[in-house]
């Protein structure tokens, strides 16, 4: 969401502050509010109901809306908490939105957004969607407030031009250096990534495996820069990226020494990801929306299933497991890697076929005309109204919607709508405790035909 055209010759505003009253929350981690002469703005560092000095940080006078940061907090909210990490604030670091906010109020911000989304996009009320309003928290993550559970296994550190690791400030490629991310998992801390240099290093990419010990790390070299020696305080995998992408837009990655996977636990299987692979990032992830998935299609045996987007293979394998041997799974993944972990992680089922290539390509180039079950895994831009129309027009019983974002989510159940699909019920995670972001299993189911 640009603010203003490029070739806008129109005054800056960077800088400029306003005294606001902050509105409602918006998807993105910020709130709206309005200056006197009627300007939108949306700022970040802040929560509904506060009285602040917002100061502009990207816009001009003939933008439709501003981006401000809190630089003071005249009136504060209840909800509002002292950051935990001294890395946030603005102008620092830019992955956590809401560390000034308690967390069960972060919790609350996400349920609006959600329904905000779903309202705008799908035209769906939490009841129509088959959703309690609520954003529940992962097992083990309800912390008092001002504590941050650490849940994030996977990190990628930007590092700066003097070898420092960090993360990237909000909306720059610059680096904040960090020496403790709080947010990052145990494993990912006990590395000491962040103590030690990374002289010619763009990004150090760290894996820590959920149930195995397994720690990998792929070091993306500047052009013209060689490898450090890897010295970390515990023993890791390691992997090099090249610094530009390979065939099918996935970065090329190297084995330096140990192992070029880690194997993660879920669901009772071991499951073989590739470094610079997907694997869900919340330590809890993978066995809560496999969960959530598992109780709302409720997969008999026999039946079949699509596992779209399907990774290092989670969903076919917990489909594949639940339907016994007469059951046979469809996955199709993009990722040349993760096609790779998925066959290898699904050898024990023989009636389970992994294709690579993207779904709007793949699953009309099938021949499939029908499957019981289907599960969509899309990236962040949502899978589309094409390709909802052909999994609609598969007639499952039922379909399940991960999805990493509420607006694409709504998108795409519109579009399911309008192939007659509806929500049976919703659930929504936060599998991405103090960021903005969280997650949501959808369950539909084709709509009763009008008599
Ligand atoms: C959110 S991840 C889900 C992976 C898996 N379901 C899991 O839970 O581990 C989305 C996956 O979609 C893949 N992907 C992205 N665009 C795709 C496309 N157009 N067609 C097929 N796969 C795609 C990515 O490589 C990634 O593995």
């Amino acid at each position: 969401m640009a603010t203003e055209p490029t070739s806008s010759k129109a005054a800056s505003l960077v800088g400029q502050e306003y005294e606001v009253e902050v509105g409602p929350v918006a998807h993105g981690g910020h709130c709206v509010a309005r200056t006197e002469e009627g300007r939108v703005l949306f700022v970040r560092h802040t929560l509904p109901g506060e009285r602040v000095v917002a100061r502009v940080t990207e816009g001009r006078e003939d933008s439709r809306y501003l981006r401000a940061d809190a630089v003071t907090v005249v009136e504060a909210s209840r909800d509002r908490v002292p950051a935990p990490c001294p890395f946030s604030g603005p102008g620092r670091c830019g992955g956590c939105d809401w560390q000034h906010a308690k967390p069960g109020a972060q919790r609350r911000l996400k349920a609006e957004v959600l329904t905000e989304q779903l309202a705008q996009l799908a035209g769906l009320t939490p009841e129509q969607a088959g959703w309690d309003g609520t954003v529940e928290p992962a097992p083990g993550d309800k912390v008092p407030a001002g504590e941050v559970p650490a849940w994030r296994t996977r990190v990628q550190y930007a590092v700066d031009e003097e070898g420092r690791a960090g993360l990237r400030r909000h909306r720059s490629h610059e680096v904040e250096p960090v020496d403790h991310c709080l947010i990052a998992a145990e494993g990912v801390t006990e590395l000491g990534v962040e103590r030690r240099e990374w002289p010619g290093m763009a990004t150090v990419d760290v894996a820590a495996a959920t149930g195995s010990n397994d720690r990998l790390v792929v070091l993306t070299p500047r052009p013209e820069r060689r490898l450090p020696l890897v010295e970390l305080d515990r023993p890791v995998s390691v992997m090099r990226a090249e610094p530009t992408r390979g065939r099918g837009g996935e970065p090329t990655v190297h084995r330096v020494h140990g192992r070029a996977f880690v194997r993660e636990r879920a669901d009772d299987h071991t499951w073989r990801v590739s470094g610079g692979g997907f694997w869900q990032g919340h330590t809890k992830a993978a066995e809560v929306l496999v969960d959530a998935v598992m109780r709302g299609l409720i997969p008999r045996r026999g039946e079949t299933a699509l596992d779209l987007y399907c990774g290092a293979g989670l969903f076919a394998g917990a489909l594949a497991q639940r339907m016994g041997e007469k059951g046979a799974v469809l996955g199709i993944e993009a990722s040349g890697r993760a096609v790779r972990d998925a066959r290898h992680n699904l050898s024990g089922y023989p009636r389970v076929r992994v294709e690579q290539g993207p779904v709007a390509k793949v699953l009309p180039a099938t021949g499939i005309t029908e499957a019981d079950l289907v599960v969509l895994d899309p990236p962040r831009a949502g899978a589309g109204g094409d390709v909802v129309r052909r999994v609609a027009a598969l007639g499952p019983r039922r379909v399940a919607y991960v999805a990493c974002d509420p607006a694409a989510l709504a998108r795409d159940l519109r579009h399911f709508a309008a192939a007659g699909y509806v929500p049976r019920f919703l659930r929504a995670f936060d599998l991405f405790p103090v960021t903005h972001h969280m997650e949501c299993v959808a369950i539909l189911h084709p709509a009763k035909k009008e008599s």
